[in-house]
């Protein structure tokens, strides 16, 4: 008999989780984030993406940098991608599928890195459908874990229906589906539906979003989704219902204020000292995250929107790939001097959102931006534009949180008034007082790095409970 001392006790196993996001920031940092709670609790990590990708991330903790191993897979050129295009930022909404084209070149070099490091799991994202069987063929256990909601997971539904890419109409998407058996208003607009599909270029891969998710969920041996029972307590007991395997809460995994010290640090400069001289809780943040973009005409709307309001703004405007001529409105920032200030291009969002100056962010509900503006305190001001944004909306509205910018139903467009009232609202009229006390309510929920710490012990123990026979010891 083994010496009890030598014997490899299950609980003690040191895990190998190798973590395999989509190519897009919203979906890089919560991988990073969730990779940084299991390195700091031993674990190592093999944290797999293209260079340019690693290169935009946070620099990590000295204390974490032995256990997180970047693993830099290149990715292949495709047709209709401009030269080091490598996240969807970089790359025109319409030319989206051909990222994803070259997303799934990376089978080959990704299947030769399990082969040779032997994970005892890989985390995997929705875009990655191929990736369940490779997995399963190399003994490796397979996670898929959502950036979406449980609400938002239910509201597409189960594997089996999304594999079929059963809805087919707009309208489709604007009623409450079968398999949701309470009341639900989780639902998308008509005008979120048909600008999203319009703006969708022909499908080069021949496979739908639809259809990877359907994969990435039934081929999976478990899912974790980036939210938290208390939050969405019906939707989670729904979900294990459609999905009938393990589905686990991670907790809402904040950013780390400290990590994000080096994030932008010479543009922060600039901003810091502007928000410095705001006065506390003043001034409306505002960003549509890293791939929604507005027409011209909404931009202007919206640019006219924040003038009339009269409220201190900080806009951080993305610099969109391909197009063409300024986005700024002329004479605009001429005339808000004083009150806003743009900047066009990456900011430090984490450390503006931290900011005591900053009271309110309009945003375009995509779930990082949810989870750092509430993590804050800062009451919302929803203005979805793709995605599941809508039914992120829907979701925080039914709770009593944020106030969405009215937009015409049927094609979405909004007015500089509909803007400046609902920036008002949210930050100023006595109207708006129980946003606000909801919004810092929130804080205990979506900042609360416990409780993603509480999460992530139990995946661990699920992971080592299921993990494969690989051996490898602590210290
Ligand atoms: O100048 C910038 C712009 C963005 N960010 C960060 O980038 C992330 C952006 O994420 P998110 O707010 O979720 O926006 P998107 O990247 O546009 O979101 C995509 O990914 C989300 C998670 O899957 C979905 O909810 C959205 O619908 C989808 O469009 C956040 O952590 C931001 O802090 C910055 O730090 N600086």
């Amino acid at each position: 008999m083994q010496p009890l001392a030598k014997m490899e006790k299950k609980e003690d196993k040191t895990l190998h989780v190798a973590m395999f996001p989509w190519l897009a920031m919203g979906h890089l940092l919560p991988f990073l984030n969730i990779s940084k709670l299991l390195a700091q609790k031993g674990h190592k990590v093999s944290f797999i993406s293209t260079p340019r990708n690693i290169d935009r991330l946070p620099k990590l903790p000295p204390n974490l940098s032995s256990s997180i191993t970047f693993v830099s897979l290149p990715l292949p050129p495709f047709p209709n991608l401009p030269p080091s295009s490598e996240s969807s930022m970089d790359v025109p909404y319409i030319n989206q599928q051909s990222l994803k084209s070259a997303f799934d070149l990376l089978q080959q070099p990704l299947t030769e890195f399990l082969r040779r490091s032997s994970p005892d799991w890989i985390t995997y994202d929705y875009a990655s459908h191929w990736l369940p069987a490779v997995a399963t063929e190399l003994g490796i256990k397979k996670a898929f874990f959502s950036l979406f909601n449980a609400s938002a997971l239910c509201f597409m539904g189960p594997p089996s229906s999304l594999i079929e890419d059963a809805r087919t109409t707009p309208e489709d998407f604007t009623m409450v589906p079968p398999w949701i058996p309470f009341e639900s208003d989780i639902v998308f607009r008509y005008h979120e539906v048909t600008r999203y599909v319009q703006k969708t270029e022909e499908d080069v891969t021949g496979v739908s979003d639809s259809v990877r998710f359907g994969y990435s969920i039934s081929e999976s041996d478990a899912v974790f989704v980036r939210s938290c029972p208390k939050f969405e307590p019906e939707w989670f007991g729904l979900l294990r219902d459609l999905y009938q395997k393990p589905v686990f809460p991670t907790g809402f995994l904040p950013p780390i204020p400290e990590d994000h010290d080096d994030d932008g640090a010479a543009t922060w400069v600039c901003i810091k000292e502007w928000l410095d001289k705001q006065r506390v809780n003043s001034v409306v943040y505002v960003s549509l995250g890293t791939e929604a973009s507005l027409p011209r005409e909404e931009l202007a709307e919206l640019a006219l929107g924040l003038e009339k309001s009269k409220v201190p703004f900080f806009w951080a405007l993305r610099n969109e790939p391909a197009r063409s001529g300024s986005l700024i409105p002329d004479g605009f920032e001429e005339r808000v001097e004083g009150q806003g200030m743009v900047h066009v291009g990456w900011v430090p969002q984490v450390k503006i959102l931290r900011h005591e100056s900053v009271g309110g962010f309009l945003t375009h509900c995509g779930w990082n931006s949810v989870v750092e503006g509430l993590g804050f305190g800062r009451v919302p001001i929803f203005l979805p534009v793709l995605n599941e944004q809508g039914l992120n909306t829907r979701l925080l509205h039914g709770k009593g949180i944020g106030i969405e910018v009215p937009r015409n139903e049927r094609d979405g467009s909004f007015d500089s008034d509909s803007v400046a009232c609902s920036v008002r609202l949210a930050m100023i009229d006595d109207a708006g007082n129980s946003k606000r006390t909801n919004a810092k309510l929130m804080k205990g929920l979506f900042g609360n790095k416990d409780e993603s710490i509480h999460y992530v012990d139990e995946l661990v123990d699920y992971m080592r409970s299921k993990g494969s026979s690989h051996v490898s010891h602590v210290g």
